[in-house]
């Protein structure tokens, strides 16, 4: 059950600093219109344009998109007020659009300044409302939403450099969303496990999903940021601060909490993202594609049949990011999202 936001906020200190006083103040004069900075793709056609689309189209009458629990706290947006009220004044827009966006192993000079983030995990953990605060969205009791966006492309700084972020909602649960899941997977640069954590089965299938990230990406280092939402949930709150701190060690992969409904942490989060996109994409990066097979920095091919103890070595190690000089360097401040 996911609750409306409780009244009993979190007297957690961490929440409480973290949610700034100036986050909803108004743009200055001259800032760049909502429309200009916040592109909002409609709809899973346009979406899908920018993903890597190769494979046949989803099966006819298959839902295109997640049966959404009902949604109290609204996200509509009223692109006329939205980003002024952020508490992330949206910068100059410019050329990045989603149609131009190539496939997630692209080269690097395409999608140097492109960075496409994934929200994935257990329906109603509030991955549209986080998608939301960065889309520009509002809470909004009064009405229901009838257009949840399932996109967002916006013009961004982080630490004094321009990088257009791309924030993708469309994770599907089922075997409707096996397909579109996929190529989530193949697609992404970097990868929100939100659960609640006022939901502890949402919070169990985080290793099950980051398994499925990492086995469907094995020559990737790929940055996973394990979310825990819903944080001002005090009462109602099932999975710790430490529980989630101690599964992202275990998993080598970030972890932050934050509360969409008061847009706690949720720049902190994005901001995060690409930072540890831009982290492996210095040149020099052990957690790049690895060689593969064949090619003549790579390791020599099978010459014989793999036995199964092999075979399943082989894929045990695929789940893990495989570089263990790049394990070496690993922050063991799994909430320090600016560093490995
Ligand atoms: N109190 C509180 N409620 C939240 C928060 N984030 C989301 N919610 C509520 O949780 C419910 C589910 O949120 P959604 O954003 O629709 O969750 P979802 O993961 O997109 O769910 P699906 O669309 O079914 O996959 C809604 O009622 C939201 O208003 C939060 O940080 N705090």
């Amino acid at each position: 059950m996911h609750t409306d936001l409780d009244t009993d906020m979190d007297t957690d200190t961490e929440t409480t600093a973290l949610c700034p006083a100036s986050s909803h103040q108004a743009s200055p004069p001259g800032t760049p219109t909502p429309e200009a900075d916040a592109t909002l793709l409609k709809k899973p056609e346009k979406l899908l344009a920018g993903l890597d689309w190769g494979g046949p189209p989803p099966a006819p009458g298959a839902p295109r998109r997640r049966g959404s629990m009902p949604v109290p706290y609204k996200h509509q947006l009223r692109r006329a007020q939205a980003v002024d009220e952020l508490d992330w004044p949206p910068q100059a827009s410019s050329s990045g659009s989603s149609d131009s966006l190539g496939s997630g192993e692209a080269a690097p000079t395409q999608k140097d300044g492109i960075f496409k983030v994934m929200l994935v995990g257990e329906s109603g953990v509030g991955k549209s409302t986080l998608a939301g605060t960065f889309g520009g969205l509002q809470g909004d009791s009064a009405h229901e939403p009838e257009n949840p966006e399932d996109t967002y492309e916006r013009r961004i700084m982080v630490d004094k450099e321009e990088v257009t972020l791309v924030v993708y909602d469309i994770w599907e649960q089922g075997d409707a969303g096996g397909w579109l899941q996929d190529h989530c997977l193949q697609t992404g640069d970097a990868f929100l496990i939100v659960f609640s954590v006022t939901d502890r089965q949402s919070f169990s299938k985080v290793p099950e999903t980051l398994l499925r990230l990492r086995a469907g990406r094995p020559q990737h280092d790929l940055p996973v940021i394990l979310v825990g939402n819903k944080s001002d949930l005090a009462r109602s709150r099932e999975v710790s601060l430490e529980e989630g701190r101690h599964l992202a060690g275990t998993l080598s992969c970030k972890h932050i909490e934050t509360s969409a409904a008061l847009h706690h942490n949720t720049r902190e989060l994005f901001e995060g993202a690409v930072r540890q996109i831009r982290l492996r994409r210095g040149p020099n990066h052990a957690g790049g594609p690895q060689p593969e097979w064949g090619r003549a920095e790579g390791p020599a091919p099978p010459t014989r049949r793999e036995s199964l103890t092999k075979k399943a070595k082989r894929f045990l190690a695929n789940l893990v990011p495989r570089n263990t000089k790049f394990f070496k360097q690993r922050s063991r401040s799994c909430h320090d999202l600016s560093v490995l």
